[in-house]
């Protein structure tokens, strides 16, 4: 039986998936910017977040959510953490029961300190929940450029029935059931790419790079498993693989905030000129009171949060950071 996709979101990642599904199910995207639908479907681009790229014909957009939801299959939200809920509810009234729900999103819910997929279990519960997530920098998979996912969801059979609706030829997705720890290693990473940024935005040098990259992944791996995720998931796609992405490209707008606050400016002059969203920074505080609760220590993390807030500089964190005293390896800090 073909399934039939709604996708809510018309933002750089959300019509980059449309894209890939659009090859493999019939699907409807969703934005709520007008002029963003009429692009979409006259002239198959999204000029406002994907510029110069050409998008399949087969993809059409729609602005009435109703449109995009009630005869969805499939229901793929590609919202930023901010709006999530919201959007959400929107969609509710006309979700058919039992839909799956697939959540894009590399973010927190400030307010509650929820992953997406919880905040899904609660506006809507009964229906299955699921996380797409990787190594994915929209541009270089609408550029063509190969690719490896995951598509992570509790149930073994679900999964794979989901995976066939993403996968196509340079665009792998591989399956895991390890939701909590795929999901979380989605967001975490982008606070990593934030302190990358940073001393790459400071001069730093390869070496020290690798040394924040390898430090920040025990980091996150340390909150991962003590919330329920399994170590090895850490060490895949969702972790250690989205961390190498995000923090050394320069697409990544995660780290594009760290070079930016590297250099000396200040976070709200760096969000204020930047069109698209950089969820590591909204996480940091969600992320550090998650580490307090769990009793780990995040010391790259606490500094990101530290600086985001304008409590310390670039220069003083990065310092801190790399003069820190060295216990063993296994050690956290
Ligand atoms: N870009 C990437 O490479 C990847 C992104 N992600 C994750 O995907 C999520 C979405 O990111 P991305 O697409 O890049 O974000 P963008 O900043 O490119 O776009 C955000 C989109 O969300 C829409 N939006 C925001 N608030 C609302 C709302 N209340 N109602 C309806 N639409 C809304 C915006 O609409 P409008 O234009 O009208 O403001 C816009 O279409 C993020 O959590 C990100 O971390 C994950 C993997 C890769
Ligand atoms: O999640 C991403 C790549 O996997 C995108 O990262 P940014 O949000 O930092 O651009």
């Amino acid at each position: 039986m073909e399934l039939k996709v709604g996708l809510l979101g018309g933002g750089s990642w959300g019509t980059t998936v449309a894209s890939l599904v659009s090859r493999n199910a019939p699907i409807k995207l969703w934005a709520r910017d007008p002029e963003t639908v009429i692009d979409i479907n006259d002239n198959h681009c999204n000029s406002k977040y994907l510029p110069d790229i050409k998008l399949p014909p087969a993809l059409t957009a729609t602005s009435e959510i109703g449109e995009a939801v009630s005869g969805a299959d499939v229901l793929v939200m590609a919202i930023p953490s901010s709006n999530f809920r919201n959007v959400l509810e929107q969609a509710k009234p006309h979700l058919r029961p039992w839909v799956p729900v697939i959540s894009l999103t590399k973010g927190l819910e400030l307010a509650t300190s929820k992953r997406m997929t919880e905040v899904i279990e609660e506006v809507l519960p009964g229906h299955p929940v699921g996380v797409l997530t990787g190594p994915n920098l929209a541009r270089e998979i609408m550029a063509g450029q190969a690719a490896a996912s995951v598509i992570s969801m509790e149930d073994e059979i679900i999964v794979k029935q989901l995976q066939q609706l993403f996968h196509s030829g340079l665009f792998r997705v591989y399956t895991n059931t390890d939701l909590l720890g795929c999901e979380l290693g989605g967001v975490l990473k982008n606070i990593i790419a934030i302190a990358v940024g940073m001393g790459d935005g400071l001069g730093a040098g390869d070496n020290t790079r690798s040394a924040l990259i390898t430090r920040g992944l025990a980091e996150i791996t340390r909150l991962g498993v003590a919330m329920g995720g399994k170590p090895e998931t850490f060490s895949g796609l969702t972790g250690m693989g989205d961390m190498i992405a995000t923090c050394t490209s320069p697409l990544s707008r995660n780290r594009h905030v760290g070079v930016e606050l590297g250099k000396g400016r200040h976070i709200d002059e760096i969000i204020d000129e930047m069109l698209m969203v950089a969820e590591g920074v909204k996480s940091a505080p969600t992320v550090m009171a998650l580490a307090k609760k769990y009793g780990v220590e995040m010391p790259i993390a606490e500094d990101v949060f530290e600086v985001t807030k304008g409590n310390r500089s670039a220069v003083r964190a990065f310092r801190g950071l790399v003069n820190q005293s060295a216990g063993a390896e296994s050690d956290a800090g």
